[in-house]
């Protein structure tokens, strides 16, 4: 085993790492709405809006022609592809308008989960192919980071051995081929939340694939301060009983600080299909415990950053404004409890407390 490894150049070390700080900049996180089609189907089928490209098409433009003042909050919004390339009424690119307001492009560029033959239901996710070229493209197209994510299931058998390496290395190989191209990676090993296990549990599977996770960045050699995390909270199963607030931002940090080396710049936590107060209460919680946290700990939510703007919106042209502002809120909710100072129940949204989790949901 030779150790022999050439450091990337200063300047592109500078570059990914100065993106990612801008990313996780005090109180600012991420709006992930990068839904794929089918996932923006189903959200749309929620408020009786067909699934066109057109209304998909309309919904991002009212998310990203909110009030600038977003930016003060939000620091980086991940694009599905098709989004990339979409424009504004007037024909302003999207992608213009996000710059403008000082807000950074990224772009989800895995390509779907695909099952572990012979395995209990897992699965590995795809897009390694031609990944180079795409994110080559991308850069050039105004996208400074990439978001990939793999799924791991907690069962009585799983996750197994054999997706807990495959889903670390496919992410290692992703996260390399990214900063190959000037691209900060966001990393993503989703351990779903689906199931009747507890805490304890949780937390022990989420150390075990972010210590394999990190395991396999350092073999492929990427440059940790120039990436991002997007990891679950470590959350009981679904179907469990619920567990305080304080109980979970300890049993995450736990985790966290367990595997998550120093270097590594933030974490952005996805919302896992939790209610929006949820995301943002347990967000804040994970931001008082009383233990070192040598990163960033923010936000890039989907679903508890869009569930009550949806709601608003209906699809109507006459409520544009009203799903704006519940964008707002719900983002100076969450920049609040980045910083740890979110209190309880302070900001109400359309979407209220309901859970925005789908059993078995298959991405
Ligand atoms: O199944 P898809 O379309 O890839 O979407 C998965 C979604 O999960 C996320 O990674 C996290 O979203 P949530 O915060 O809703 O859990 C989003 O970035 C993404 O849109």
């Amino acid at each position: 085993m030779t150790t022999y490894f050439n450091y990337p150049s200063k300047e592109l070390q500078d570059e990914l790492r100065g993106i990612a700080q801008a990313i996780v900049a005090p109180g600012k996180g991420i709006l992930a709405a990068d839904e794929s089609v089918s996932t923006m189907g189903k959200r749309l089928q929620d408020i009786g809006v067909e699934n066109s490209d057109e209304n998909r098409r309309a919904y991002r433009q009212l998310l990203f022609s909110t009030d600038p003042k977003l930016a003060e909050n939000i620091s980086g919004v991940i694009l599905f592809h098709e989004t990339l390339y979409q424009k504004a009424d007037d024909g302003t690119p999207f992608v213009d308008i996000l710059k403008k307001k000082g807000i950074i492009p990224g772009i989800k560029v895995d390509k779907g989960v695909v099952p572990l033959f012979g395995s209990e239901d897992e699965v590995t996710t795809q897009g390694l192919d031609d990944l180079a070229a795409r994110c080559a493209q991308y850069k050039k197209d105004g996208c400074d980071f990439a978001k990939w994510r793999c799924v791991l299931k907690i069962g009585k058998n799983t996750p197994s051995y054999q997706s807990i390496l495959e889903n670390a290395n496919v992410l290692a190989r992703y996260a390399s081929i990214c900063q190959s191209q000037r691209i900060v990676p966001i990393v993503e090993p989703e351990v779903l939340p689906d199931g009747d296990h507890d805490l304890d549990r949780a937390q022990k599977v989420t150390e075990t694939v972010l210590a394999a996770v990190y395991k396999a960045l350092s073999d492929h050699h990427v440059y940790l301060e120039g990436t991002l995390l997007k990891p679950n909270m470590v959350t009981a199963g679904q179907s469990a009983k619920k567990n305080t607030p304080q109980e979970i931002g300890l049993a995450t940090v736990l985790a966290l600080r367990r595997t998550v080396p120093a270097a590594v710049t933030g974490v952005t936590f996805l919302s896992g299909g939790q209610s929006e107060e949820e995301a943002t209460v347990n967000l804040s919680a994970i931001n008082n415990v009383p233990l070192g946290r040598p990163w960033a700990l923010t936000f890039s939510y989907g679903r508890a950053l869009q569930a009550s703007v949806l709601k608003a919106w209906g699809g109507k042209k006459e409520n544009i404004a009203a799903g704006q502002n519940e964008l707002l809120k719900r983002a100076r909710a969450n920049s609040a409890a980045s910083c740890g100072c979110y209190e309880a129940g302070s900001v109400s949204g359309a979407a209220g407390v309901d859970t925005l989790h789908v059993d078995d949901h298959r991405y």
